[in-house]
C-alpha cells in the first residue's frame, strides 16, 4: 500500500529496543528515567523481513508493530480542491486513528495533542487566478492527512489521572477529535482505537485506558521518544535550545546539517545520558541515580514539603551556607586559590552538617531544599560533562521534568558544565522540556509526516490558557471562548492575577555561576503544570523562506533588539497605553454589543497579562522582538473574535482617498517623467501617514480629515530625507546621460495600510512601473492587522481605482480645450484597469463597467495580487507563503513599505535582487534611535542586488 506521501508504507520492524533493567530498577520503571547501567547501542536496528523503515538519511528506524494503517481507498478532497488545507476523506478508513500521545511519568502526565486548524476558506476568486498564474499547486503540502493543524501540550499530576481521562474525553482526543474535521470523527470508539504512550504509565495505566476510554494503549520505548522528541524539536524549532548562565537566557540557533553528534541528559526521577548520532541512532551511554526523585524524595524526608514544587520554592528562600561546607570554612575564610577554588566553593554538600551539634528541627527548611538541589544539579552537571569528554562532544542537551524552567537549577547546571570543561562544552536547554517523550511518541504514528516538517512551516502561538488561583491548577489550556472570558471575569473580580499559559519561573538568579543563594523570588515561582512555557505550534506546510533573502541564515527579521531592557520598557508602554483606543476600535468594529464588550475586557486583560508575563521574562515566549510583540497583539484580537477591528475606518479611508485619485492621477500625467518619479516616491512616503498603530498619528487625526492631513504631510515633505537613496533609484529607473535601462521585469510591492497609503501612495507607483513595461505584484497580508490592508480587499479597491481612471478619460475626453492633456491621459488612465484585467483582478467587478465598451487586453503587463502569509503589520520573510514564494521567482525589484515592514523588520535585511525600502517614521524614539532623526522623517533607501 503507498503512503500518503507517495511512499510505500513498509513493514513494521519488531526489533524494538530492549532495555534491560537492572535488579532494582522494576518499579522505578514507574518512575521517570530511573533506567540505571543501560549501555546497549541502540543505533544497531537490524532490518528484519518485515522491512524496516529508513529515514531521509537511510538509517532505520524502528517502530513498534500495533500502529493503524491507513486505508486511501478512494481517498478524495473533500470540497475545493483549491482551498489552503481541504480536508481529505478517507470513506474506506475504518480504525480510529488517534491524535494523542502521552508521556505518563511518575508525577506529571504530559500530553500531546493534534487538531485541524478550523476552516477560515472563503471563495476568493484572486487565489485560483494567482494559483493558475504561478503554477501553484497543492504539491507543496504533499497531501499529508495531517498536516495544516496544531500541536498542543498539557500537562497533568499524574495523582489526577481523572483529569487527564477526562480532558481526553471531553475533546474526544481517542477518537481523533470531535472538534475538528476529522475523518471518521462520528465513529463511534470501536475495539481497534490505540493511542500511543510512553513512560511507565502507559503500562501502569494501561487497563484504566480501556475501562474508561475504551482505548488500548500501545506503548513506545521510553529512550527512542526522547531522542525523536529531542530530535524533531531541534530541528524544527527555531528558539528551542538556549543557554542559562548566571541568569542570562539566550537562545542558541542550531544548524541542522549539524545537529548531531549531541550528549542527551534527561532528568527525570532518575538520570538518563544519550549519545545521539542522529535520527534513530542513539546509545543510552550512562546515567545516574541521582535525580529529580532523589531531590525530591530527600527533600520531602528533610522539610516535609507537600509537592516538588514547594520544595523549589522553599529553595528560592534558602541560604545553603549553614549547611554545606565551603572551601572558606575549611581554609579558615581564605581561597584555596592554587587549585582554582574560591571560598565560596563547596567543598562538601551538607558536611557542616557533620560537625554541627544541630539537629534536622534546628535547620532551615529552605536551606536543606537549596543545599540539596544544588548538590543534584552540580552532580549530574558534572557526571554529564565527563560523559560528554569520553565522546568529545561539545554540546549537553539537558531536558526532562526536573528542570521545569527553574532558572536556579539551569544556573547549576550550566555553572558546573562550564566549570569542569574550562568553558569547552555547552549545557544547553529546551524549551520543551518536559515534552520530549510525549512529541516522540506523537512521532511515532508515521502517518503524520512530522519527520518532512522544517522549521519555517511551524508557527509557535500562545492563546491564553486557564488560569490558575491559590496554587491550584486549573488544567489545560481552555478552548471555549466563553469559558475563557469567563475565567477572565471571574479573576478579574477576585482581584487575582492572570497568567498565560507559559512559564512561571522567575528570572531571579544568583548572578554569580550558582554559588550564591538564589535571588528571593519565591512569591513568582508557580506551580509546575499551570506554568507550561510552550505555545501552540501550528503546522503550516505551505510557508516558504522568501526565496529573494540574499542570506536566509544570516537573516534577522527584528531591527530593534528588545533585550535591551530600556527599549523592552518603552515598546512595552507603547503598546499599553495604546490597549484602550484599540479596545473602542475593536469593540466598535462589533457593533459595539454587550457581548463585544466584554470580549473587549477580556481582550484587553489578557494582552496585558502576556505584557506583564514578558516583562517579567521576556524570553518566556521564545526570543522577543517587536515584531513577534505586535504579531501577538493581533493573535491575542483574533483570539476574542475581533476578526478586523479597523473594518469601517479602513472603508471610509478607502472611499475618502478613491474620491481624490482622479485629480491625483490628472496632476501626475501631465508631470514629466523624472518629476513624476519624485512626485510618486514622495506621495508613498506622505501617505504612509494613514497609521492608527502611532500614538502620535491618531492624535493628528484628530485636528483634520485625512485629506487635509495627507495634503500636509506632501506639502511638508522636503528633500533631503533623512534616509535619501532616492537619486540612486532614479537613476535605476531612467538611467544617465541618455542611457535608458531596461525596465524591471517584475516588481513585488510589499504594501501596507488601506486609505490613502495604498490609494494615493502605492497604487500610483505601481501603475508608474506598468507604464514602463513591470509587471507588478502588489503583496499584501494575508489577515488584517491594525489598519493594514488585506489581499483579500486589494482587487476590489484596484477595481474602483481603476474605474476612477475611466471616468478621469471619460471626463478628459470632454475637455477638448486642453488637447495635450487629452492625449497623455488617453494614452495612460486606463493602465490599471488593463493591467488588472490582465492579472485576473477584475473579474467580476470590471466587466461590465468599461465606459468604450472594449475588452480588457490580455496581453497588458499583469498587475497581480499575493497574500503575504502574516496577519502582523511587520513581516519575517523565513515564513512567507508559497504564492508569495512563486511569485517572488522572476521578480528583480522588491519595495517594502511602512515602519513595520520596511523599519522594525527588514531595515536591514539583504535581498537578492534591488530593494527599496520606503517609510515615514512615526515614532519619535524610533527616528532617533535608527536614522538619528526625528519623528516624521522619511526613510527612501535603496539598494543594489547582492
Ligand atoms: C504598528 C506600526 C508598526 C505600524 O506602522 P506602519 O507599518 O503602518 O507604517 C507603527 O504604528 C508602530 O510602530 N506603532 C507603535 C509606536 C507608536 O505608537 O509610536
Ligand atoms: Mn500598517
Amino acid at each position: 500500500m503507498a503512503g500518503l506521501n507517495g511512499e510505500p508504507f513498509l513493514g513494521i520492524d519488531d526489533n524494538i529496543e530492549k532495555l534491560q533493567y537492572n535488579n532494582n530498577s522494576k518499579e522505578a520503571i514507574d518512575k521517570e528515567g530511573l533506567v540505571v547501567g543501560i549501555g546497549e547501542d541502540s543505533s544497531n536496528n537490524k532490518n528484519n523481513n518485515q522491512g524496516g523503515e529508513k529515514d531521509m538519511a537511510g538509517n532505520s528506524i524502528h517502530r513498534s508493530g500495533s500502529r493503524p494503517q491507513l486505508d486511501l481507498s478512494k481517498a478524495e478532497i473533500q470540497g475545493n480542491s483549491e482551498e489552503r488545507d481541504p480536508t481529505i476523506l478517507l470513506p474506506n478508513q475504518t480504525d480510529d486513528i488517534s491524535h494523542l500521545a502521552l508521556d505518563i511519568g511518575g508525577s506529571l502526565i504530559k500530553l500531546v495533542y493534534f487538531s485541524r486548524h478550523e476552516d477560515h476558506s472563503v471563495d476568493d476568486k484572486r487565489k485560483k487566478t494567482v494559483k493558475e498564474r504561478f503554477g501553484i499547486s497543492n504539491g507543496n503540502r504533499r497531501n499529508f492527512p495531517i498536516l495544516g493543524g496544531r500541536l498542543h501540550f498539557v500537562k497533568f499530576e499524574t495523582s489526577k489521572l481523572n483529569e487527564c481521562l477526562d480532558f481526553i474525553s471531553s475533546k474526544q482526543l481517542h477518537r481523533g477529535g470531535i472538534d475538528s474535521h476529522h475523518w471518521n470523527s462520528e465513529a463511534p470508539a470501536n475495539e481497534n482505537a490505540v493511542i500511543k504512550a510512553t513512560g511507565g504509565g502507559a503500562y501502569k495505566f494501561a487497563d484504566l485506558f480501556k475501562e474508561r476510554l475504551g482505548v488500548s494503549i500501545d506503548k513506545e520505548d521510553e529512550m527512542d521518544c526522547l531522542v525523536a522528541g529531542a530530535n524533531f524539536l531541534l530541528k524544527a524549532i527555531r528558539h528551542e535550545a538556549f543557554t542559562h548562565m548566571e541568569g542570562h537566557k539566550e537562545f542558541v540557533q542550531i544548524d541542522h546539517n549539524d545537529l548531531f553528534p549531541y550528549l542527551l541528559v534527561n532528568i527525570g526521577s532518575g538520570v538518563s545520558i544519550i549519545k545521539v548520532d542522529g535520527d534513530g541512532k542513539f546509545q543510552r551511554v550512562s546515567g545516574t541515580n541521582v535525580g529529580g526523585g532523589t531531590y525530591w524524595g530527600l527533600g520531602r524526608l528533610l522539610t516535609k514539603c507537600k509537592s516538588f514544587d514547594e520544595l523549589l520554592e522553599l529553595s528560592q528562600r534558602g541560604n545553603n551556607r549553614t549547611i554545606d561546607m565551603l572551601v572558606g570554612d575549611i581554609y579558615g575564610g581564605m581561597d584555596y586559590s592554587k587549585i582554582g577554588l574560591s571560598a565560596s566553593t563547596i567543598a562538601s554538600s551538607f558536611g557542616k552538617a557533620i560537625s554541627d551539634k544541630k539537629e534536622l528541627q534546628d535547620y532551615r527548611p529552605e536551606d536543606i531544599s537549596l543545599s540539596l538541589l544544588r548538590m543534584i544539579s552540580y552532580n549530574i552537571g558534572q557526571i554529564s560533562y565527563l560523559n560528554a569528554l569520553r565522546f568529545g562532544l561539545k554540546r549537553i542537551f539537558f531536558g526532562g521534568f526536573f528542570i521545569r524552567g527553574h532558572a536556579y537549577t539551569m544556573d547549576t547546571i550550566s555553572f558546573a558544565v562550564h566549570f569542569w570543561s574550562k568553558g569547552e562544552a555547552q549545557a544547553m536547554f529546551l524549551r520543551h522540556e518536559g515534552f520530549l517523550g510525549a512529541v516522540g511518541a506523537f512521532m511515532s504514528y508515521q502517518k503524520h509526516g512530522l519527520d518532512d516538517l522544517m522549521v519555517h512551516h511551524l508557527v509557535e502561538r500562545f492563546p491564553m490558557g486557564a488560569p490558575y488561583t491559590g496554587g491550584k491548577i486549573h488544567g489545560p489550556p481552555l478552548g471555549d471562548l466563553n469559558e475563557k472570558i469567563s475565567w477572565m471575569e471571574k479573576f478579574v473580580l477576585k482581584g487575582t492575577e492572570i497568567t498565560a499559559p507559559v512559564p512561571m519561573a522567575p528570572p531571579g538568579t544568583t548572578g554569580l555561576g550558582g554559588f550564591e543563594v538564589p535571588s528571593s523570588r519565591g512569591a513568582t515561582l508557580r506551580s509546575d503544570a499551570s506554568a507550561l512555557n510552550v505555545g501552540v505550534l501550528h503546522l503550516v506546510p505551505t510557508l516558504e523562506v522568501f526565496p529573494l533573502l540574499a542570506d536566509p541564515k544570516m537573516y534577522e527579521p527584528n531591527t530593534i533588539d528588545l533585550s535591551d531592557h530600556k527599549e523592552l520598557e518603552y515598546w512595552f508602554t507603547v503598546l499599553s497605553e495604546h490597549l484602550p483606543d484599540l479596545v473602542d476600535k475593536a469593540v466598535a468594529s462589533e457593533g459595539g454589543t454587550d457581548d463585544a464588550k466584554r470580549r473587549g475586557d477580556a481582550f484587553a486583560r489578557a494582552f496585558s497579562a502576556h505584557l506583564a508575563r514578558l516583562m517579567e521574562e521576556p524570553a518566556a515566549y521564545g526570543k522577543l522582538g517587536l515584531a513577534n510583540l505586535l504579531e501577538l497583539r493581533e493573535e491575542c484580537l483574533r483570539e476574542f473574535q475581533f476578526l478586523d477591528a479597523y473594518r469601517s475606518i479602513k472603508q471610509r479611508e478607502n472611499e475618502a482617498s478613491l474620491a481624490v485619485l482622479p485629480d491625483l492621477l490628472l496632476e501626475l500625467d501631465h508631470m514629466d517623467e523624472e518629476t513624476r518619479l519624485l512626485t510618486l516616491i514622495e506621495g508613498v512616503l506622505a501617505a504612509n501617514i494613514f497609521d492608527w498603530g502611532s500614538r502620535a498619528c491618531v492624535d493628528l487625526y484628530h485636528k483634520g480629515t485625512i485629506i487635509e492631513i495627507y495634503r500636509m504631510s506632501r506639502n511638508k515633505m522636503q528633500r533631503p530625507w533623512r534616509v535619501d537613496d532616492f537619486d540612486l533609484f532614479k537613476e535605476q529607473m531612467l538611467g544617465s546621460e541618455g542611457k535608458k535601462p531596461r525596465p524591471h521585469k517584475r516588481a513585488l510591492l510589499f504594501v501596507d495600510n488601506s486609505g490613502a497609503d495604498i490609494v494615493l501612495g502605492m497604487l500610483p507607483l505601481a501603475r508608474e512601473l506598468l507604464r514602463r513595461g513591470t509587471e507588478v505584484v502588489l503583496v499584501a497580508n494575508s489577515l488584517p492587522a491594525l489598519n493594514d490592508v488585506t489581499a483579500m480587499e486589494l482587487p476590489d479597491i484596484v477595481a474602483e481605482a481603476a474605474k476612477v481612471c475611466l471616468s478621469l478619460q471619460f471626463h478628459t475626453n470632454l475637455l477638448y480645450l486642453i488637447p495635450k492633456m487629452e492625449v497623455l491621459v488617453s494614452q495612460h488612465c486606463d493602465i490599471l484597469r488593463r493591467a488588472a484585467e490582465a492579472g485576473g483582478l477584475l473579474v467580476d467587478a470590471m466587466n461590465n463597467n468599461t465606459l468604450d465598451g472594449s475588452r480588457g487586453n490580455s496581453s497588458s503587463v499583469p498587475l497581480m495580487v499575493v497574500e503575504n502569509g502574516c496577519g502582523s503589520p511587520c513581516i519575517d520573510l523565513r515564513q512567507v507563503s508559497s504564492e508569495l514564494a512563486a511569485a517572488a521567482k522572476h521578480a528583480d525589484l522588491v519595495i517594502l513599505e511602512g515602519m513595520g515592514r520596511a523599519l522594525h523588520t527588514n531595515f536591514n535585511a539583504r535581498f537578492k535582487c534591488e530593494a527599496l525600502k520606503l517609510a515615514m517614521v512615526k515614532n519619535q524614539r524610533l527616528a532617533e534611535k535608527l536614522i538619528k532623526g526625528k519623528i516624521y522623517d522619511c526613510v527612501c533607501r535603496y539598494e543594489p542586488a547582492t
